[in-house]
């Protein structure tokens, strides 16, 4: 029903993996004798939806994945060079995206544990309402903690969602507001709060729990054995 239209995915994968901890950045890490970068290329790869993959590394990583990495992957047309923060990274990747391209989607290269369903589910939704993200419940109580440690309130967890890749959007749309905001002072964490800062309405939809993004080691031991399932 969506085929007529150019989908691209903008992987990311330029981050150094401080919180791992590791000299290898995690992306580069093999779990089941893949590494986790090639591990969520190959969803992108074969998911029905995407047409164009775009693959951001970082600048000494470029010759190693283009070689190595990149060869194996019909879909990818680029791999560029990323940014010091997710939000260069993702720029660099926009710009080097299909001019007719309809939907875009943005997904951390790490990860690999996301589903064909979710892909097909952010693109329909990317369609139906320009930008669409993928959200679960918030197992823990969440309080806000003053700078000298002391509770200042207890938020609300029926209204708090944690928030996943791949995050979809109206390819134009995330486009001019990315355009915008790299000359903003302010700091986004993900790609939907820059169009919600826009004043663009994200809808959310289910989420996976086993859709992890791998950033501390006891991420990794979990990857392993998500690994040996999915
Ligand atoms: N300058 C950056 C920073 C992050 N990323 C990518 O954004 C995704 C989510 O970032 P995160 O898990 O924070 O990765 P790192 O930045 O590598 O980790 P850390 O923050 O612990 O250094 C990862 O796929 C990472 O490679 C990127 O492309 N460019
Ligand atoms: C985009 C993201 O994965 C949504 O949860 C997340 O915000 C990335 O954050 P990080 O600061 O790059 O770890």
């Amino acid at each position: 029903m969506f085929r007529e239209k150019f989908v691209s995915v903008i992987i990311v994968a330029a981050g150094k993996g401080t919180r791992m901890g590791l000299e290898l950045p995690k992306q580069y890490m093999t779990i089941a004798g893949k590494t986790i970068l090639d591990t969520t290329l190959y969803k992108f790869e074969k998911s029905n939806e995407i047409d164009e993959i775009i693959l951001v590394v970082n600048k000494e990583d470029m010759e190693y994945v283009k070689s190595e990495i990149a060869e194996n992957y019909e879909k990818i047309t680029q791999v560029v060079q990323g940014g010091s923060t997710r939000t260069e990274s993702v720029f660099e990747g926009i710009k080097s995206v299909r001019s007719d391209c309809s939907v875009l989607l943005i997904h951390d290269g790490v990860r690999p544990f996301v589903s064909y369903n979710l892909i097909s589910s952010c693109v329909e939704n990317a369609f139906l309402h320009k930008a669409c993200i993928p959200v679960i419940d918030v197992i823990d109580t969440i309080k806000e903690v003053s700078g000298d440690g002391f509770v200042e309130k207890t938020l609300d967890r029926q209204k708090l969602k944690s928030v996943q890749t791949p995050q979809a959007f109206d390819f134009e749309t995330i486009k001019q507001c990315y355009m915008n905001a790299i000359t903003e002072d302010a700091v986004f964490t993900d790609d939907a709060s820059i169009a919600e800062y826009y004043g663009y309405k994200v809808k959310t939809i289910e989420g996976l729990p086993r859709n992890l993004k791998i950033t501390t080691p006891l991420d990794l031991r979990i990857a392993e054995i998500l690994a040996s399932v999915y």
